[in-house]
């Protein structure tokens, strides 16, 4: 089995992590998340989302979060544009990347973004090729690739229908999520085969909620098919405010420690991503979802 000798990682706590938090979390601590991911050697972020604050009040702050971080040379930072009107508020902060997000599910396009996946496409579009015009990259996020909270199991076929009208929009790189985490190995593999009709084994990346601890079985069984990139959320932050009972994204630190311990290179230092994953748990109040992160924070604090 030959597995990838380097591996990207994009975090997308301070966005997937951060936005079903009940409690408003301030743009400082949220900037401080930033620059402690940045500082442990990750380079691309997703920082925010310019979506409607109504449907998504944790991200209202987009526009002064963007422009709080002091940004590093070599890092990423992306952000998240359902919309024309989101897009051109985006692009005011100057992200380096933007994701348009669809989903494989009709019912749950519905309860997202309030349109159909037709519609969602036809709103992409002008978007896609605003961002391209400027110069910015494109990501497609793939939601609900194996299953739906609302429609259930996912055939590989709508992912193979998502992923070719994204393609056909000029989408550069699409993301496979699995946004319920109730995704096992052999499911992911067919979807990322359907997504493989369309893009590159270089444009696509796996994003695995972790809600039934398949997320690093997932991830590897992708590392297996050659894919090397992957969103994980720091502490295992996140959910879906409209995937109810999904829970965060696999935890940066598990990804990290895995990869490492696979000989694997991430550029990325473990120590420093405990002490953001630790100060994001701290602020929040509660232990951090990582089980590398505990293990290693607790190690820390008895030798
Ligand atoms: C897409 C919309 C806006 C449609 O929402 P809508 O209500 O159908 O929009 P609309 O066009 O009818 O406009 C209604 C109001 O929203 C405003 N509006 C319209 N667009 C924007 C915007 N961009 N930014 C700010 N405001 C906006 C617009 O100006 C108007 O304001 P009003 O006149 O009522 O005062 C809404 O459904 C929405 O914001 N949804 C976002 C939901 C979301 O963020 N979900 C989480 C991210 S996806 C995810 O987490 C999955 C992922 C990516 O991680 C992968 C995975 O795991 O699956």
């Amino acid at each position: 089995m030959s597995y990838p000798l380097r591996v990207k990682l994009v975090d997308v706590g301070p966005r997937d992590g951060l936005q079903n938090e009940k409690q408003l979390v301030p743009a400082a601590v949220k900037i401080e998340l930033v620059h402690r991911l940045q500082a442990a050697g990750l380079k691309e972020i997703e920082v925010t989302s310019f979506v409607s604050p109504k449907w998504v009040p944790q991200m209202a702050d987009n526009a002064e979060v963007m422009a709080g971080i002091a940004r590093q040379p070599g890092v990423r930072y992306s952000v998240l544009t359902p919309n024309l009107k989101g897009f051109e508020a985006a692009l005011l902060s100057k992200p380096d990347e933007i994701v348009v997000f669809g989903s494989a599910s009709e019912a749950f396009s519905q309860k997202n973004i309030n349109c159909s996946m037709a519609e969602s496409i036809d709103r992409f579009a002008p978007v896609v090729a605003a961002a391209r015009e400027a110069g910015i990259f494109v990501r497609g996020a793939m939601s609900c690739t194996v299953g739906c909270p609302y429609e259930g199991e996912i055939a590989p076929e709508r992912v193979d229908y998502l992923a070719g009208l994204m393609k056909g929009i000029g989408v550069q790189h699409v993301g496979v999520a699995d946004t319920i985490g109730v995704g096992t190995p052999l499911k992911v593999q067919r979807a990322v085969e359907a997504t493989l009709k369309h893009f590159d084994i270089n444009q696509v990346s796996g994003h695995f909620h972790d809600t039934y601890g398949q997320a690093l079985a997932n991830s590897l069984i992708c590392l297996q098919m050659g894919v090397w990139q992957f969103d994980t959320s720091v502490a295992g932050l996140g959910g879906c405010p409209y995937a109810k009972g999904a829970t965060g994204n696999v935890a940066t630190e598990d990804v990290v420690y895995m990869l490492h311990g696979m000989g694997i290179e991430t550029g990325i230092d473990l120590d420093q991503l405990i002490n953001a994953g630790q100060f994001i748990s701290d602020y929040l109040g509660r232990p951090s979802n990582s089980r590398a992160g505990k293990a290693l924070f607790t190690k820390r604090l008895t030798s």
